[in-house]
């Protein structure tokens, strides 16, 4: 079993995850985390922190001499802003006076910053966070409900595609398919690993240069005009094998934990598996993926609308998982709301923001993948060691009938 947990403010000293269950022998570095959520940083059309967030990783736990020891993970990844916010979000109670004027460092904004959020966001947990824990501030709910904690999911997928690439030579590309209207055409080739510099590189992670301009050019003017912006992302997994997941029953489906993992991201509101929503609008005769054995002798498809998932498991195709993310709720031109203050009608609380998140959302539901597809992978294969689950699911593939494969 693979089991993993986050901990942590947006504001807060630092943000914390765990990582259980994971093989020993995966090579692995400090810096193959910091490079992720370099990536997760990127994106036009992010707000003013991920200009100085640093994202400062320390692995605590779990790690000796770039190898996994077998034990659970621990990284801990410091937020840069913690010294502005060391009274606001102090762990033990500070004096009043602390949250007045700020005694270490005189900023008079640390009292801004302490003031009650009373005006809640349409769209964001403010309201029903405050609702159900009991708070008459929204600063609490924001804290832990903000994306800043995908940072987290990020640096644990990291080590997780690692041991999919040791153990089983899975590897993962993520991209994004649409902002707003704007959309990959329908027939763009996909991206493979070898693209993943290039989608590093663009702006908005997509693989189509004249889209990718569209797509700027949109965040732009929606900048503009006060707005925000969301869109669809894609993970594709490369060299799964078939047989991850089960027909058996409902949570033990590969497609299901997939979805489940995807919609576990904030603001993401729809998961496709594969052609999904569109294979709904299509006749069966154009719906699925014809079988035929190919020049080499093994079983071969014409398509692959299915998404590499048939029956709840991998069925060895390439892997695609879409995920739809609404527009950030924290809209500049900002929406009616009530001060709950007051009860008085108001307009909803705004700090800094981004005005589209799409980009580095693909990154991290590339984690969010690597998570499900490295749990299905142990569950399957097992081993201790990455070389013991390597040999368990060569010795699985090679047992498969020569006329099954
Ligand atoms: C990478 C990423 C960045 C985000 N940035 C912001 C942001 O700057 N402002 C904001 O209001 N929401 C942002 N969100 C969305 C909120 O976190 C999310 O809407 C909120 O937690 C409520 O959850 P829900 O949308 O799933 O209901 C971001 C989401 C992701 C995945
Ligand atoms: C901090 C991150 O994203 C944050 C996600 C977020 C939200 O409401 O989800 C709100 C903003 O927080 P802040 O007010 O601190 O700038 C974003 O910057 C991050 O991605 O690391």
């Amino acid at each position: 079993m693979l089991r993993w947990m986050t901990s942590g403010e947006s504001h807060g000293p630092a943000l914390v995850g765990m990582l259980e269950g994971l093989p020993a022998g995966v090579e692995v570095v400090t810096a193959d985390i910091q490079a992720a959520l370099a990536r997760r940083r990127l994106g036009y059309g992010r707000g003013a922190r991920m200009k100085f967030e640093q994202d400062e990783v320390r692995v605590l736990a779990g790690l000796r001499h770039g190898v996994t020891q077998g034990g659970p993970l621990a990284v801990e990844i410091g937020n840069t802003e913690w010294p502005k916010w060391v009274d606001v979000m102090s762990a033990d109670p500070v004096p009043p006076e602390a949250l007045q004027v700020d005694a270490g460092t005189g900023d008079v904004r640390e009292v801004a910053r302490n003031r009650p959020l009373t005006r809640p966001r349409p769209g964001h947990a403010d309201l029903v966070g405050m609702r159900k824990y009991g708070f008459d501030d929204a600063r609490p709910v924001l804290e832990r409900a903000s994306a800043r904690e995908t940072a987290t999911r990020v640096a644990l997928g990291t080590i997780a595609a690692k041991f999919l690439e040791q153990a089983v030579g899975v590897r993962l590309v993520s991209h994004v398919v649409s902002i707003g209207p704007v959309a990959v055409p329908d027939d763009a080739a996909l991206p493979t690993f070898d693209d993943v510099a290039a989608l590093d590189a663009d702006p908005v992670r997509c693989h189509d240069a004249v889209t990718s301009e569209a797509m700027v050019a949109l965040i732009d003017q929606c900048h503009k005009d006060g707005d925000t912006l969301g869109g669809v992302v894609e993970v594709l997994a490369y060299g799964v094998p078939s047989g991850l997941g089960t027909y058996v029953h409902a949570d033990r489906r590969l497609d299901a934990r997939l979805a489940a993992a995807v919609m576990g991201i904030q603001a993401f509101k729809g998961v496709e598996i594969g052609d999904g929503f569109r294979t709904a609008a299509r006749r069966g005769s154009a719906a699925h993926d014809e079988i035929v054995r190919g020049e080499d002798g093994t079983l071969q498809r014409l398509s692959n609308r299915a998404g590499g998932v048939e029956g709840g498991m991998s069925n060895g195709e390439v892997l695609r998982v879409r995920g739809a993310m609404k527009p950030i709720s924290t809209v500049p031109r900002a929406l009616r709301t009530v001060d709950v203050a007051t009860g008085e009608p108001s307009q909803a609380q705004h700090q800094r923001s981004d005005v589209c998140a799409v980009p580095p959302a693909a990154v991290v539901a590339e984690a969010m993948v690597a998570l499900v597809l490295a749990e299905a992978v142990v569950e399957k294969f097992g081993g201790d060691s990455v070389a013991e689950t390597a040999r368990n699911a060569r010795a699985y593939l090679d047992a498969i009938p020569e006329l099954l494969r």
